[in-house]
């Protein structure tokens, strides 16, 4: 698998304004790897990620999977959003094989594969449950197992821990870390929090909020599972909130250069 963002760029006709949310982006997210896109609130992560899953098109430039062009929602990409949006009238157990019959999967097959995700995720014995039954762990869980049942090339994450308060987040991390371990496929994820980035990702991309630009594109090569009190932890850390402040500084020089270009 080969993910690859040719010059997208994306504007949007805002009561006759345009606005340019992201210009002639450029990178490549190879197999495996677990890449996460930061940025400062507004800098078009979400308009990106949604580019990729091919729910909206962009303004210009391509994204290529394998070689093959995205226009559309597709199978080969799986994605998670911030509030899991499972179905609410349906088991987890349904939930989980909606995107296998989707697929048309044998029946067998189906639940071969049913026991393993339960199995992965720790949800066995949870199956008749509906979503508003489950913790909100439970609820990311699934919502992370009924994506990768539909064996997508490519896992795409909007915030999904978004929804999480701050005491149960970093222990769903490691969860999900775990999870993704187990089955190594290909994720783009979305988030704002810099610790979340580091503690799971190989690669974490910085956006401007300056047309999406990308800031910084820094591996992180930590052994894993990461520790958060470790030295070279903090110095990623420390190397990623200096790029967040380059990241929203862009905003203030343009913002300042727009000023000046008016008064002029
Ligand atoms: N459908 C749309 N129509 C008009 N403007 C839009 C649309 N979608 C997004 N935008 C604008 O594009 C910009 C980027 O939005 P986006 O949601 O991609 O940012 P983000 O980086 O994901 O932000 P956050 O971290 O706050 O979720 C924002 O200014 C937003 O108002």
């Amino acid at each position: 698998m080969e993910l690859r963002v040719e010059n997208i760029s994306k504007s949007f006709n805002n009561e006759n304004n345009v606005q340019t949310v992201l210009k002639d982006l450029n990178f490549t997210v190879r197999e495996g790897q677990f890449v996460t896109l930061l940025g400062p609130s507004g800098c078009g992560k979400t308009t990106l990620l949604t580019i990729i899953a091919g729910f909206q098109a962009a303004s210009g430039g391509t994204v290529l999977i394998n070689g093959r062009q995205v226009a559309r929602p597709g199978p080969d990409r799986g994605f998670v959003f911030q509030n899991y949006a499972l179905f609410p009238w349906m088991t987890v157990r349904d939930n989980i094989l909606y995107p296998m019959k989707q697929r048309k999967v044998p029946g067998k097959e189906r639940e071969k594969h049913l026991a393993e995700l339960l199995a992965m995720a720790q949800l066995e014995g949870k199956e008749k449950l509906f979503p508003h039954q489950l913790s909100g762990g439970m609820k990311q869980r699934v919502a992370f197992i009924r994506a990768l049942a539909g064996r997508p090339e490519v896992l795409l994450m909007d915030e999904p821990l978004g929804a999480v308060d701050m005491q149960m987040r970093q222990s769903l991390q490691e969860d999900l870390e775990s999870l993704w371990l187990k089955d190594k496929t290909t994720v783009v994820m979305v988030t704002h929090d810099v610790d979340e980035a580091i503690f799971l990702s190989d690669r974490v991309i910085v956006m401007s909020a300056h047309e999406g630009k990308i800031v910084e594109d820094m591996p992180v090569r930590l052994p894993r599972p990461r520790d958060r009190q470790g030295t070279e932890y903090h110095k990623h850390k420390e190397h990623l909130v200096e790029a967040l402040r380059t990241a929203m500084g862009r905003r203030a020089e343009t913002a300042e250069t727009e000023r000046k270009l008016c008064l002029a």
